[in-house]
């Protein structure tokens, strides 16, 4: 009974109060050369967290994205001026945008529930989206179904739509999004597309062929505890929320617990880090699911895991500098997806391999889809290049799926017209 007290007065007093960020801001660092990338480096994982890198440290070319927490900001702007380490600011204050997101949510609610008609160009909790899953699967039963390939850590449902037109084990393409849960414009990209492949079914020629040869399997949510807990307590989330006896720091990135060069540079062993690659390859359950699943099927032949921010599309490998045997048609193919993608919007990306392109990340999904036999692995970093990051506002939810989906509508004929 003490206990209950204890608990009840604990989260009364708001000790377990959503965490909120107000005066942090997001520093973006233009680092000269290697020596400079290690000092940043140096300030990942400590306890109590000094710095999350949006954009790790990567190459002198690329800039470093940095949430600096308010309590820290002085300490840090005079270990980077002291390093001469040059930044500006890319965010001012965090909760600002915070504040804006929550409150085109709630209208957003307020609408949808007056005319029960869902959004896509809003943002939604967990609930919302699976309530969604559920309507759309007995609105499209003819060719969406919902699959139940796992649990969670926190023993959420981890749910996959299934797009078929008939047949049995015919080749298929998967596509994840939301590993990282604070990348929602993942999720609502996931969602705007579903929608696409349904009415495009009958419409579109390429993606009636697709359909009447190959099935689609789509995780809207691929880290269910991670995305519920960025809505109830903490936005900036990325990891799991799998927590280990003995282990002080709560949670795995779900995209370095792949088998495929797990462990190696450019993920961390350190509990605290937001790149901790967990105990052992496929030690989470949102991880080994997908992997028993895809290899029961025996028969993906193209694989896009959809992340933020950065607009990239790149191709393994991460772990390895080392080009893929079919790197060349990566490259073309990769090409072409990011052309059609420009062609939309205007929007530019660019492309390449993992680790040439961003930096060396091992025990990444894409590495471990690739060395399983899947040639046309795919890894997108959806808008923007920085201005918003994760809070990216939810009125570019709609042209962001719609340039995506002609990127992802590339990748597909492709497979279906290279059959392997
Ligand atoms: C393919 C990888 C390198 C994606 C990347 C990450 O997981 O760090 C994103 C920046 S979240
Ligand atoms: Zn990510």
């Amino acid at each position: 009974m003490k206990w209950i007290l204890f608990f009840g007065a604990l989260i009364g007093s708001g000790i377990c109060d959503r965490e909120t960020f107000s005066g942090d801001q997001v520093l973006r660092i233009l680092a000269k050369n290697e020596k400079q990338l290690s000092l940043l480096r140096d300030l990942e994982g400590l306890k109590p967290q000094k710095v999350d890198f949006w954009r790790g440290p990567a190459r002198p070319s690329l800039p470093v994205d940095m949430r600096v927490p308010f309590s820290e900001l002085k300490d840090i702007k005079a270990y980077l001026e002291s390093h001469g380490l040059a930044y500006n600011i890319m965010i001012k204050d965090i909760q600002v945008l915070l504040d804006e997101e929550r409150e085109a949510m709630a209208k957003s609610r307020r609408l949808e529930r007056s005319t029960s008609s869902f959004s896509y160009s809003s943002y939604h909790t967990l609930e919302e989206i699976y309530t969604w899953i559920d309507n759309f699967v007995t609105e499209h039963s003819d060719i969406v179904s919902k699959l139940q390939i796992g649990h969670s850590f926190e023993n959420r449902s981890i749910l996959v739509l299934k797009f078929s037109t008939g047949g049995s084990r015919r080749p298929a393409i998967w596509i994840d999004s939301g590993i990282h849960s604070r990348e929602w414009i993942t999720h609502a990209t996931g969602i705007w597309i579903a929608r696409k492949i349904v009415s495009e079914y009958g419409k579109d020629r390429v993606i009636t062929d697709v359909l009447n040869a190959m099935d689609i399997f789509l995780e809207i949510v691929s880290n269910p505890d991670g995305f519920a807990y960025t809505h109830s307590m903490n936005r900036l989330w990325r990891k799991n929320k799998s927590s280990r006896p003995g282990i002080f720091c709560i949670g795995v990135d779900l995209n370095r617990n792949w088998k495929s060069g797990f462990g190696g540079n450019g993920s961390n062993n350190n509990p605290c880090s937001e790149t901790y690659h967990g105990p052992s390859p496929q030690s989470e359950p949102e991880v080994a699911a997908v992997v028993d699943f895809i290899m029961s099927h025996g028969n993906v032949k193209a694989l896009i895991s959809i992340h933020s921010y950065s607009q990239m599309l790149m191709y393994p490998y991460g772990h390895s500098l080392e080009p893929v045997s079919n790197q060349e048609e990566l490259y073309h193919l990769a090409k072409d997806a990011v052309q059609a993608l420009y062609e939309v919007h205007g929007i530019e990306y660019i492309y390449g391999s993992i680790s040439t392109t961003l930096y060396v990340a091992s025990g990444i999904t894409v590495d471990w889809a690739y060395d399983s036999g899947i040639k046309y692995s795919f890894s997108f970093e959806l808008r923007d290049t920085g201005r918003y990051g994760f809070l990216l506002p939810a009125a570019q939810i709609i042209p962001t799926a719609q340039e995506t989906w002609m990127a992802i509508r590339t990748i597909m004929v492709h497979t279906l017209h290279h059959p392997y």
